[in-house]
Protein backbone atom coordinates (compact mmCIF):
# COMPACT_ATOMS: atom_id res chain seq x y z
CA UNK A 1 0.00 0.00 0.00
CA UNK A 2 1.39 3.13 -0.91
CA UNK A 3 2.31 5.44 2.10
CA UNK A 4 -0.05 8.28 3.24
CA UNK A 5 1.57 12.36 3.32
CA UNK A 6 -0.32 14.99 4.19
CA UNK A 7 0.74 17.96 3.63
CA UNK A 8 -0.15 21.16 5.72
CA UNK A 9 0.54 24.74 4.25
CA UNK A 10 -0.95 27.82 4.13
CA UNK A 11 0.18 28.28 0.43
CA UNK A 12 -1.78 26.91 -2.46
CA UNK A 13 1.11 26.91 -4.65
CA UNK A 14 3.45 25.17 -2.36
CA UNK A 15 0.48 22.44 -1.14
CA UNK A 16 -0.42 21.59 -4.95
CA UNK A 17 3.32 21.55 -6.27
CA UNK A 18 4.44 18.98 -3.46
CA UNK A 19 1.17 16.69 -3.62
CA UNK A 20 2.06 16.17 -7.11
CA UNK A 21 5.62 15.73 -6.51
CA UNK A 22 4.31 13.06 -4.38
CA UNK A 23 1.92 11.77 -5.81
CA UNK A 24 4.50 10.91 -9.16
CA UNK A 25 6.72 8.82 -6.78
CA UNK A 26 3.63 6.90 -6.23
CA UNK A 27 2.71 8.15 -2.52
CA UNK A 28 -1.35 9.33 -1.65
CA UNK A 29 -1.15 13.02 -0.61
CA UNK A 30 -3.37 14.99 1.68
CA UNK A 31 -3.19 18.47 1.79
CA UNK A 32 -4.68 21.17 4.83
CA UNK A 33 -4.11 24.70 4.95
CA UNK A 34 -4.61 25.46 9.15
CA UNK A 35 -4.38 23.60 12.11
CA UNK A 36 -8.39 22.37 12.18
CA UNK A 37 -8.07 20.76 8.97
CA UNK A 38 -4.82 19.28 9.63
CA UNK A 39 -5.47 17.92 12.89
CA UNK A 40 -8.65 16.57 11.47
CA UNK A 41 -7.52 14.71 8.84
CA UNK A 42 -4.81 12.76 11.67
CA UNK A 43 -8.13 12.16 13.03
CA UNK A 44 -10.02 10.92 10.34
CA UNK A 45 -6.86 8.75 9.59
CA UNK A 46 -3.92 8.50 10.26
CA UNK A 47 -1.53 9.25 7.65
CA UNK A 48 2.42 7.86 7.74
CA UNK A 49 4.01 11.27 7.68
CA UNK A 50 3.30 14.99 7.86
CA UNK A 51 5.05 17.81 6.09
CA UNK A 52 3.92 20.71 8.32
CA UNK A 53 5.04 24.51 7.45
CA UNK A 54 6.24 26.52 10.92
CA UNK A 55 4.53 29.84 10.06
CA UNK A 56 0.49 29.41 8.68
CA UNK A 57 -1.44 32.54 8.04
CA UNK A 58 -4.91 32.49 8.97
CA UNK A 59 -4.82 29.50 11.52
CA UNK A 60 -5.43 28.88 15.10
CA UNK A 61 -2.50 26.92 15.98
CA UNK A 62 0.59 27.42 14.20
CA UNK A 63 2.74 24.71 13.02
CA UNK A 64 4.97 23.91 16.36
CA UNK A 65 1.37 24.05 18.04
CA UNK A 66 0.03 21.28 15.92
CA UNK A 67 3.49 19.79 16.27
CA UNK A 68 2.86 19.57 19.93
CA UNK A 69 -0.72 18.21 19.63
CA UNK A 70 0.68 15.18 16.94
CA UNK A 71 3.44 14.03 19.75
CA UNK A 72 1.60 14.28 22.63
CA UNK A 73 -1.81 11.83 20.54
CA UNK A 74 0.38 9.96 17.99
CA UNK A 75 4.23 9.40 18.84
CA UNK A 76 5.06 7.29 16.68
CA UNK A 77 4.21 9.55 13.67
CA UNK A 78 6.67 11.44 11.81
CA UNK A 79 6.36 15.21 11.08
CA UNK A 80 8.74 17.06 9.13
CA UNK A 81 8.51 20.97 9.24
CA UNK A 82 8.68 23.18 6.64
CA UNK A 83 11.35 26.53 7.73
CA UNK A 84 11.88 29.93 5.52
CA UNK A 85 13.91 32.50 5.76
CA UNK A 86 13.65 33.48 9.65
CA UNK A 87 12.42 30.46 11.14
CA UNK A 88 15.47 28.01 10.85
CA UNK A 89 15.61 28.18 14.87
CA UNK A 90 12.26 27.80 15.09
CA UNK A 91 12.89 24.54 12.99
CA UNK A 92 15.44 23.24 15.86
CA UNK A 93 13.62 23.58 18.43
CA UNK A 94 10.43 21.26 16.59
CA UNK A 95 13.35 18.74 16.34
CA UNK A 96 14.07 19.02 19.99
CA UNK A 97 10.28 18.73 20.39
CA UNK A 98 9.93 15.98 18.67
CA UNK A 99 9.67 16.41 14.37
CA UNK A 100 11.93 13.99 12.67
CA UNK A 101 13.53 16.39 10.38
CA UNK A 102 13.31 19.83 8.24
CA UNK A 103 13.65 21.51 5.07
CA UNK A 104 14.50 24.95 4.21
CA UNK A 105 12.37 26.62 1.56
CA UNK A 106 12.93 26.56 -1.36
CA UNK A 107 14.11 23.19 -1.11
CA UNK A 108 15.24 20.82 -3.97
CA UNK A 109 12.56 18.33 -5.08
CA UNK A 110 15.26 15.75 -4.59
CA UNK A 111 15.84 16.59 -0.85
CA UNK A 112 12.46 16.40 0.26
CA UNK A 113 11.67 13.26 -1.52
CA UNK A 114 14.73 11.37 0.04
CA UNK A 115 13.74 13.22 3.98
CA UNK A 116 10.21 11.37 3.38
CA UNK A 117 11.82 8.37 2.30
CA UNK A 118 13.89 8.12 5.42
CA UNK A 119 10.95 9.51 8.01
CA UNK A 120 8.78 6.77 6.89
CA UNK A 121 11.63 4.28 7.11
CA UNK A 122 12.24 5.58 10.45
CA UNK A 123 8.81 5.14 11.85
CA UNK A 124 8.55 1.45 10.34
CA UNK A 125 11.95 0.32 11.84
CA UNK A 126 10.71 2.18 15.51
CA UNK A 127 7.84 0.05 14.78
CA UNK A 128 8.96 -2.71 14.06
CA UNK A 129 11.13 -3.28 17.13
CA UNK A 130 8.75 -1.61 19.46
CA UNK A 131 6.98 -4.57 18.25
CA UNK A 132 9.93 -7.47 18.61
CA UNK A 133 10.21 -5.85 22.14
CA UNK A 134 6.81 -6.52 22.82
CA UNK A 135 6.81 -10.08 21.45
CA UNK A 136 10.29 -11.11 23.23
CA UNK A 137 9.00 -9.46 26.25
CA UNK A 138 11.78 -7.03 25.87
CA UNK A 139 14.75 -8.63 27.74
CA UNK A 140 15.08 -5.80 30.35
CA UNK A 141 11.82 -6.48 31.55
CA UNK A 142 11.75 -7.74 35.15
CA UNK A 143 8.19 -8.76 35.77
CA UNK A 144 6.98 -9.25 39.67
CA UNK A 145 5.30 -6.85 42.42
CA UNK A 146 6.95 -9.55 45.51
CA UNK A 147 8.76 -6.97 48.22
CA UNK A 148 11.96 -9.16 47.02
CA UNK A 149 11.66 -7.85 43.25
CA UNK A 150 10.55 -4.38 44.55
CA UNK A 151 13.67 -4.30 46.73
CA UNK A 152 15.59 -5.46 43.63
CA UNK A 153 14.40 -3.03 41.05
CA UNK A 154 15.05 -0.27 43.38
CA UNK A 155 18.93 -0.76 43.75
CA UNK A 156 18.66 -1.24 40.04
CA UNK A 157 17.38 2.46 39.43
CA UNK A 158 19.76 3.19 41.94
CA UNK A 159 22.77 1.99 41.05
CA UNK A 160 22.50 2.21 36.70
CA UNK A 161 23.21 5.91 36.89
CA UNK A 162 26.19 5.52 38.90
CA UNK A 163 28.70 4.09 36.43
CA UNK A 164 29.63 1.72 38.95
CA UNK A 165 30.71 -1.92 38.28
CA UNK A 166 28.18 -4.40 39.66
CA UNK A 167 28.45 -7.58 40.18
CA UNK A 168 25.25 -9.71 40.15
CA UNK A 169 24.91 -12.88 42.34
CA UNK A 170 22.05 -15.68 42.12
CA UNK A 171 20.76 -18.57 41.23
CA UNK A 172 20.68 -20.06 37.68
CA UNK A 173 18.05 -19.02 36.02
CA UNK A 174 16.76 -16.44 38.40
CA UNK A 175 17.35 -13.38 36.31
CA UNK A 176 20.95 -12.33 36.48
CA UNK A 177 21.07 -11.56 32.99
CA UNK A 178 17.83 -9.91 32.94
CA UNK A 179 18.92 -7.54 35.89
CA UNK A 180 22.23 -6.51 33.92
CA UNK A 181 19.92 -5.59 30.62
CA UNK A 182 17.47 -3.29 33.00
CA UNK A 183 21.11 -2.09 34.76
CA UNK A 184 22.14 -0.71 30.96
CA UNK A 185 18.72 0.45 30.09
CA UNK A 186 18.83 2.63 32.62
CA UNK A 187 22.19 4.21 32.63
CA UNK A 188 22.90 7.20 30.09
CA UNK A 189 24.07 4.33 27.94
CA UNK A 190 21.60 2.93 27.04
CA UNK A 191 21.58 4.09 23.56
CA UNK A 192 25.11 2.50 23.13
CA UNK A 193 25.25 -1.31 22.75
CA UNK A 194 24.93 -4.11 25.60
CA UNK A 195 27.25 -6.71 24.76
CA UNK A 196 27.02 -10.11 26.29
CA UNK A 197 29.84 -12.67 26.89
CA UNK A 198 28.80 -16.36 28.33
CA UNK A 199 32.43 -17.25 29.99
CA UNK A 200 31.08 -20.84 30.75
CA UNK A 201 30.94 -21.80 27.08
CA UNK A 202 34.20 -20.06 25.61
CA UNK A 203 37.27 -22.56 25.43
CA UNK A 204 40.18 -20.52 27.48
CA UNK A 205 41.82 -19.99 23.88
CA UNK A 206 39.32 -18.68 22.89
CA UNK A 207 38.38 -16.34 25.59
CA UNK A 208 41.09 -13.98 24.83
CA UNK A 209 40.04 -13.39 20.78
CA UNK A 210 36.81 -13.11 22.23
CA UNK A 211 37.36 -10.12 24.82
CA UNK A 212 40.16 -7.93 23.63
CA UNK A 213 40.01 -8.85 19.69
CA UNK A 214 43.53 -9.67 16.86
CA UNK A 215 45.27 -8.64 14.77
CA UNK A 216 45.29 -9.75 11.15
CA UNK A 217 47.40 -13.16 11.14
CA UNK A 218 46.77 -13.44 15.44
CA UNK A 219 44.64 -16.31 14.99
CA UNK A 220 46.37 -18.51 12.40
CA UNK A 221 47.95 -17.99 8.94
CA UNK A 222 45.53 -14.56 7.12
CA UNK A 223 42.59 -14.22 9.71
CA UNK A 224 41.70 -10.96 9.42
CA UNK A 225 41.67 -8.37 12.26
CA UNK A 226 39.22 -9.13 14.57
CA UNK A 227 36.92 -6.81 17.45
CA UNK A 228 37.13 -8.02 20.66
CA UNK A 229 33.58 -7.66 22.77
CA UNK A 230 35.41 -4.44 25.07
CA UNK A 231 36.10 -2.61 21.69
CA UNK A 232 31.80 -3.64 20.57
CA UNK A 233 31.10 -2.37 24.15
CA UNK A 234 32.84 0.96 23.67
CA UNK A 235 30.48 3.35 25.28
CA UNK A 236 27.83 0.39 26.38
CA UNK A 237 28.16 -2.16 28.84
CA UNK A 238 29.68 -5.40 28.57
CA UNK A 239 28.21 -8.28 30.56
CA UNK A 240 30.35 -10.98 31.83
CA UNK A 241 28.35 -13.91 32.43
CA UNK A 242 29.53 -17.07 34.88
CA UNK A 243 32.47 -14.73 35.02
CA UNK A 244 34.07 -17.82 37.57
CA UNK A 245 34.07 -19.67 34.59
CA UNK A 246 36.94 -17.33 32.98
CA UNK A 247 40.51 -19.15 32.81
CA UNK A 248 43.05 -17.41 35.13
CA UNK A 249 45.39 -16.16 32.84
CA UNK A 250 42.69 -14.13 31.05
CA UNK A 251 41.38 -13.20 34.79
CA UNK A 252 44.82 -11.49 35.09
CA UNK A 253 44.79 -9.69 31.47
CA UNK A 254 40.84 -8.39 32.63
CA UNK A 255 41.97 -7.05 35.91
CA UNK A 256 45.01 -5.07 33.80
CA UNK A 257 42.35 -3.94 31.18
CA UNK A 258 39.75 -2.27 34.02
CA UNK A 259 42.63 -0.88 36.08
CA UNK A 260 44.16 0.69 32.95
CA UNK A 261 40.83 1.24 30.90
CA UNK A 262 42.99 0.18 27.78
CA UNK A 263 44.05 -3.31 26.70
CA UNK A 264 45.96 -4.48 23.05
CA UNK A 265 44.66 -6.92 20.99
CA UNK A 266 45.82 -10.04 19.99
CA UNK A 267 49.01 -10.29 18.33
CA UNK A 268 48.89 -5.87 18.18
CA UNK A 269 51.29 -3.38 19.94
CA UNK A 270 49.09 -0.33 20.20
CA UNK A 271 47.18 0.16 23.61
CA UNK A 272 43.53 0.81 22.72
CA UNK A 273 41.10 2.98 24.85
CA UNK A 274 37.73 2.12 25.72
CA UNK A 275 34.94 3.03 28.19
CA UNK A 276 33.23 0.50 28.91
CA UNK A 277 30.97 -0.31 31.79
CA UNK A 278 31.51 -4.19 32.83
CA UNK A 279 28.31 -6.01 34.89
CA UNK A 280 29.47 -9.12 35.86
CA UNK A 281 27.16 -12.62 36.95
CA UNK A 282 27.91 -15.52 38.56
CA UNK A 283 25.77 -18.30 40.40
CA UNK A 284 28.95 -19.49 42.16
CA UNK A 285 30.25 -18.82 45.61
CA UNK A 286 33.13 -16.47 44.45
CA UNK A 287 34.19 -16.19 48.20
CA UNK A 288 34.66 -19.92 47.87
CA UNK A 289 36.34 -19.77 44.37
CA UNK A 290 38.84 -17.05 45.72
CA UNK A 291 39.96 -19.79 48.68
CA UNK A 292 40.44 -22.88 46.42
CA UNK A 293 43.34 -20.43 44.24
CA UNK A 294 39.65 -20.50 41.26
CA UNK A 295 39.37 -16.99 40.83
CA UNK A 296 41.54 -13.89 41.43
CA UNK A 297 40.75 -11.78 44.72
CA UNK A 298 42.12 -8.43 42.78
CA UNK A 299 39.16 -9.15 39.94
CA UNK A 300 36.99 -9.95 42.96
CA UNK A 301 37.55 -6.54 44.09
CA UNK A 302 37.20 -4.66 40.71
CA UNK A 303 33.63 -6.58 39.60
CA UNK A 304 32.13 -6.27 42.54
CA UNK A 305 32.19 -2.34 43.25
CA UNK A 306 27.88 -2.72 43.95
CA UNK A 307 27.11 -6.70 44.44
CA UNK A 308 23.21 -7.15 43.14
CA UNK A 309 21.56 -10.27 44.38
CA UNK A 310 18.60 -11.73 42.26
CA UNK A 311 16.86 -13.98 44.60
CA UNK A 312 15.26 -17.55 43.67
CA UNK A 313 12.19 -17.91 42.31
CA UNK A 314 10.96 -19.57 45.97
CA UNK A 315 11.80 -16.51 47.84
CA UNK A 316 9.42 -14.40 45.53
CA UNK A 317 6.19 -17.22 45.07
CA UNK A 318 4.06 -14.17 45.30
CA UNK A 319 5.33 -12.88 41.82
CA UNK A 320 4.39 -16.66 40.35
CA UNK A 321 1.06 -16.10 38.56
CA UNK A 322 1.95 -12.78 37.28
CA UNK A 323 5.55 -14.62 35.66
CA UNK A 324 3.00 -17.48 34.27
CA UNK A 325 0.37 -15.27 32.77
CA UNK A 326 3.22 -13.36 31.35
CA UNK A 327 4.87 -15.88 30.13
CA UNK A 328 2.15 -17.49 28.52
CA UNK A 329 1.36 -14.19 26.70
CA UNK A 330 4.87 -13.89 25.45
CA UNK A 331 4.71 -17.32 23.89
CA UNK A 332 1.22 -17.37 22.58
CA UNK A 333 2.35 -14.00 20.37
CA UNK A 334 5.40 -15.77 19.26
CA UNK A 335 4.17 -19.07 18.23
CA UNK A 336 0.58 -17.33 16.87
CA UNK A 337 -1.53 -19.56 19.04
CA UNK A 338 -4.04 -18.10 21.03
CA UNK A 339 -2.97 -17.94 25.42
CA UNK A 340 -4.44 -20.86 27.99
CA UNK A 341 -5.89 -19.07 30.77
CA UNK A 342 -4.56 -20.99 34.06
CA UNK A 343 -7.41 -22.22 36.55
CA UNK A 344 -6.67 -21.12 40.34
CA UNK A 345 -5.29 -24.62 41.04
CA UNK A 346 -3.05 -24.80 38.46
CA UNK A 347 -1.54 -21.68 39.70
CA UNK A 348 -1.78 -22.77 43.67
CA UNK A 349 0.43 -25.60 42.59
CA UNK A 350 3.00 -23.60 40.27
CA UNK A 351 2.99 -21.59 43.13
CA UNK A 352 3.81 -24.18 45.55
CA UNK A 353 6.35 -25.80 43.23
CA UNK A 354 9.96 -26.14 43.73
CA UNK A 355 11.76 -24.23 41.60
CA UNK A 356 15.11 -25.27 41.36
CA UNK A 357 15.70 -23.84 37.58
CA UNK A 358 13.90 -20.69 38.73
CA UNK A 359 12.41 -18.37 36.86
CA UNK A 360 13.95 -20.33 33.80
CA UNK A 361 12.12 -23.17 34.47
CA UNK A 362 8.74 -21.55 35.25
CA UNK A 363 8.70 -20.23 31.33
CA UNK A 364 9.40 -23.74 29.69
CA UNK A 365 6.49 -25.67 31.96
CA UNK A 366 4.26 -22.33 30.47
CA UNK A 367 5.41 -22.69 26.90
CA UNK A 368 4.94 -26.25 27.27
CA UNK A 369 1.63 -26.21 28.37
CA UNK A 370 0.96 -23.67 25.50
CA UNK A 371 1.46 -26.70 23.37
CA UNK A 372 0.60 -29.79 25.18
CA UNK A 373 -1.82 -29.72 27.52
CA UNK A 374 -4.77 -31.07 26.45
CA UNK A 375 -7.96 -28.98 25.15
CA UNK A 376 -8.19 -26.11 22.71
CA UNK A 377 -7.85 -22.46 22.92
CA UNK A 378 -10.46 -22.42 24.99
CA UNK A 379 -10.18 -24.80 27.82
CA UNK A 380 -8.68 -23.66 31.24
CA UNK A 381 -5.60 -24.95 31.91
CA UNK A 382 -6.00 -27.17 35.60
CA UNK A 383 -3.68 -28.23 38.00
CA UNK A 384 -3.72 -32.38 36.24
CA UNK A 385 -2.30 -30.92 33.01
CA UNK A 386 0.63 -29.57 34.84
CA UNK A 387 3.84 -31.50 33.65
CA UNK A 388 4.54 -34.51 36.35
CA UNK A 389 7.41 -33.40 37.99
CA UNK A 390 5.37 -30.16 39.36
CA UNK A 391 3.12 -32.96 41.08
CA UNK A 392 5.66 -33.07 43.99
CA UNK A 393 4.66 -30.09 45.31
CA UNK A 394 0.69 -30.62 44.86
CA UNK A 395 -1.79 -31.67 46.98
CA UNK A 396 -2.83 -35.10 46.68
CA UNK A 397 -6.24 -34.69 45.08
CA UNK A 398 -4.57 -33.07 41.97
CA UNK A 399 -2.03 -35.58 41.62
CA UNK A 400 -3.88 -38.86 40.32
CA UNK A 401 -0.63 -40.70 40.78
CA UNK A 402 -1.08 -41.17 44.68
CA UNK A 403 -5.00 -41.57 44.27
CA UNK A 404 -4.60 -44.75 43.93
CA UNK A 405 -2.83 -44.99 47.78
CA UNK A 406 -5.66 -42.60 49.17
CA UNK A 407 -8.34 -45.37 47.87
CA UNK A 408 -6.73 -48.26 50.03
CA UNK A 409 -6.84 -46.53 53.30
CA UNK A 410 -9.85 -45.75 55.37
CA UNK A 411 -11.38 -42.32 55.42
CA UNK A 412 -10.07 -40.76 58.52
CA UNK A 413 -6.22 -41.86 57.20
CA UNK A 414 -6.84 -40.59 53.90
CA UNK A 415 -8.49 -37.19 55.24
CA UNK A 416 -4.82 -37.05 56.89
CA UNK A 417 -3.27 -37.45 53.96
CA UNK A 418 -5.12 -34.87 51.70
CA UNK A 419 -5.23 -32.40 54.96
CA UNK A 420 -1.24 -33.01 54.91
CA UNK A 421 -0.37 -32.29 51.37
CA UNK A 422 -2.69 -30.05 50.80
CA UNK A 423 -1.57 -27.68 53.86
CA UNK A 424 1.76 -28.13 52.74
CA UNK A 425 1.45 -27.20 49.48
CA UNK A 426 -0.01 -24.07 50.63
CA UNK A 427 1.99 -23.15 53.41
CA UNK A 428 4.91 -23.47 50.94
CA UNK A 429 2.75 -21.24 48.53
CA UNK A 430 2.71 -18.65 51.04
CA UNK A 431 6.42 -18.95 51.84
CA UNK A 432 5.37 -20.34 55.36
CA UNK A 433 3.77 -17.33 56.11
CA UNK A 434 0.68 -18.84 58.36
CA UNK A 435 -1.44 -15.96 58.40
CA UNK A 436 -1.95 -15.31 55.05
CA UNK A 437 -2.64 -19.46 54.47
CA UNK A 438 -5.07 -19.30 56.90
CA UNK A 439 -7.03 -16.22 55.57
CA UNK A 440 -6.77 -18.34 52.32
CA UNK A 441 -7.61 -21.94 53.37
CA UNK A 442 -10.71 -20.34 55.75
CA UNK A 443 -9.64 -21.13 59.08
CA UNK A 444 -8.38 -18.92 61.86
CA UNK A 445 -5.01 -18.54 62.27
CA UNK A 446 -4.59 -20.40 65.49
CA UNK A 447 -6.61 -23.11 64.30
CA UNK A 448 -4.24 -23.67 61.42
CA UNK A 449 -1.47 -23.18 63.70
CA UNK A 450 -2.46 -26.18 65.87
CA UNK A 451 -3.70 -28.46 62.48
CA UNK A 452 0.03 -27.51 61.26
CA UNK A 453 1.63 -28.59 64.55
CA UNK A 454 -0.66 -32.06 64.84
CA UNK A 455 0.09 -32.96 61.38
CA UNK A 456 3.95 -31.79 61.81
CA UNK A 457 4.64 -29.64 58.64
CA UNK A 458 7.17 -26.63 59.37
CA UNK A 459 5.99 -22.95 58.89
CA UNK A 460 8.37 -19.67 59.28
CA UNK A 461 5.48 -17.98 61.98
N1 LIG B 1 11.70 -10.97 36.69
C1 LIG B 1 11.62 -11.48 35.46
N2 LIG B 1 10.65 -11.04 34.63
C2 LIG B 1 10.53 -11.56 33.40
N3 LIG B 1 11.31 -12.52 32.90
C3 LIG B 1 12.29 -12.98 33.66
C4 LIG B 1 12.51 -12.48 34.99
N4 LIG B 1 13.56 -13.12 35.51
C5 LIG B 1 13.98 -13.99 34.58
N5 LIG B 1 13.23 -13.91 33.46
C6 LIG B 1 13.36 -14.74 32.25
O1 LIG B 1 13.85 -16.00 32.67
C7 LIG B 1 14.87 -16.48 31.81
C8 LIG B 1 16.16 -16.64 32.57
O2 LIG B 1 16.65 -15.36 32.97
P1 LIG B 1 18.20 -14.97 32.89
O3 LIG B 1 18.84 -15.52 31.65
O4 LIG B 1 18.30 -13.51 33.14
O5 LIG B 1 18.72 -15.78 34.15
P2 LIG B 1 20.21 -15.92 34.68
O6 LIG B 1 20.13 -15.80 36.16
O7 LIG B 1 21.11 -14.95 33.97
O8 LIG B 1 20.52 -17.40 34.25
P3 LIG B 1 21.97 -18.15 34.15
O9 LIG B 1 22.53 -18.20 35.54
O10 LIG B 1 21.59 -19.51 33.66
O11 LIG B 1 22.78 -17.35 33.20
C9 LIG B 1 14.94 -15.48 30.67
O12 LIG B 1 14.09 -15.92 29.64
C10 LIG B 1 14.40 -14.20 31.28
O13 LIG B 1 13.82 -13.39 30.29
Amino acid sequence: MPSDILIVDDEDDIRHLVAELLRDEGYTARTARNSDEALAEVAARLPDMVLLDIWLDGSRLDGMGILSEIVRDHPGLPVVMFSGHGTIETAVTAIREGAYDFIEKPFKSDRLLLVVRNAIEHAKLRREVADLKKRTGGDAELIGTSAAVRQLRHTIERVAPTNSRVLVTGPAGAGKEVAARRIHTHSRRADAPFVVLNCAIMTPDRVEAELFGAEPGALGPDTPRKLGLFEQAHSGTLFLDEVSDLPMETQGKVVRALHEQRFTRLGGERPIEVDVRVVAATNRDLASEIQSGRFREDLFYRLNVVPLRVPSLKERRDDIPELARHFMARAAAMSGLPPRSLGADALAVLQAGEWPGNVRQLRNVIEWLLIMAPGDGQTEIRAEMLPPELGAGAPVLVNPSEDGEIMGLPLRDAREVFERNYLKAQVARFNGNVSRTASFVGMERSALHRKLKSLGINTSS
